[in-house]
């Protein structure tokens, strides 16, 4: 079949979940008690627990993994961007759902922001209540999600969150509340579009999308990058560790505008000095780190993230490093993508 043929209005939107576990496919003992254990309920158990989702699309479900998303790894994200790729160049779907947990929902999101080649939806869904849970949250965020990847009106939106009535783009997404279902917020930005009553309403949609992704395709791994955390009488013991370790970048989670004492300064100067790619970015949960505030990038040899937060500044740095060692092509990327 032909790359990005298109159902005539008489067909049946395709979906097809990918289920790698997390809280929504968790289990406990107890309906009312906080403990479980992510990861547990497959994924032909899912798909029947919310039969209404059959009536919006013709779906089919593959176990890709099944773990705590605490436990989310390379390995997992290069498996699935492999496996969405194929399933748009093969036009096996119009789009892709996938069960995820929420601690690193936001990570994996990003990732496949970057590497997935095709403007169909790929809608990312999680649960902060197991399966099990009385007023559980996650057969509502499935059906909700399946809608979205169903939905005409996302073609275009990106890789996306779709989670307690909001749809959020993978690059602004952050989860910010430990154990609250509304968890997921963008405190730059906001939801890029609403859920409500089995239909998606958009709003905005991220200019900040690379018009080339990354090709991951063949690669085991990824090229190693530290992230190290900024604070008050910071000792430069962990930078210094990053540095003899031999990573290839670290990410700084500074304090307020990507800030440093001078001891974890020297540090990092010493480390781009030896040819590892730091850059700036910070702890402060919003807004940008910016060039030549405090800091003397150029001097120093800093890159800086811009809005990216420290853990979605690694996963650009890491695909960044895939292709160039460049300091200034690296730092076109943060301020584009
Ligand atoms: N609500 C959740 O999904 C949390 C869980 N630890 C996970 O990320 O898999």
């Amino acid at each position: 079949q032909t790359k990005g043929a298109t159902n005539t209005s008489k067909d049946e939107p395709r979906v097809i979940i990918l289920a790698t576990g997390g809280t929504i496919a968790g289990s406990g003992e107890s309906s009312t008690k906080a403990a479980y254990t992510a990861g547990k309920i497959p994924i032909e158990n899912l798909l029947n627990a919310v039969p209404e989702m059959h009536k919006l699309a013709k779906i089919k479900g593959e176990q890709i993994a099944q773990i705590g998303s605490q436990d989310m790894n390379i390995e997992t994200w290069l498996k699935l961007s492999n496996r969405i790729n194929e399933i748009f160049e093969n036009n096996e779907a119009d789009g892709v759902v996938i069960t995820h947990g929420t601690d690193t929902q936001e990570e994996t999101a990003y990732f496949l922001e970057l590497t997935v080649n095709s403007n169909k939806p790929v809608v990312l869904v999680g649960a902060m209540r197991p399966a099990t849970a009385m007023s559980q949250d996650g057969n509502r965020n499935l059906l909700d999600a399946v809608m979205v990847a169903a939905s005409p009106n996302s073609k275009e939106v990106g890789v996306v969150t779709a989670m307690n009535e909001a749809v959020f783009a993978a690059r602004d997404v952050t989860k910010t509340v430990t154990t609250n279902m509304a968890t997921f917020q963008s405190r730059n930005f906001g939801p890029i579009g609403l859920i409500y009553d089995g239909k998606v309403s958009y709003y905005y949609k991220t200019l900040r999308s690379p018009e080339k992704k990354f090709n991951v395709k063949g690669l085991t791994k990824l090229p190693q990058v530290e992230i190290v955390y900024g604070y008050a009488d910071a000792s430069p013991k962990a930078v210094k560790a990053a540095k003899e370790e031999g990573v290839a970048g670290i990410v700084y989670a500074g304090m307020g505008n990507g800030n440093f004492n001078a001891p974890v300064g020297e540090a990092l100067a010493d480390a781009a000095k030896s040819g590892i790619l730091v850059c700036r970015a910070a702890r402060a949960g919003a807004g940008r780190v910016t060039l030549f505030n405090e800091v003397d990038d150029k001097a120093l040899g800093f890159v800086v993230a811009d809005d990216l937060n420290p853990q979605k500044a690694r996963i650009l740095l890491m695909l960044a490093l895939t292709e160039t060692k460049d300091k200034a092509a690296v730092q076109d990327m943060f301020f584009k993508y």
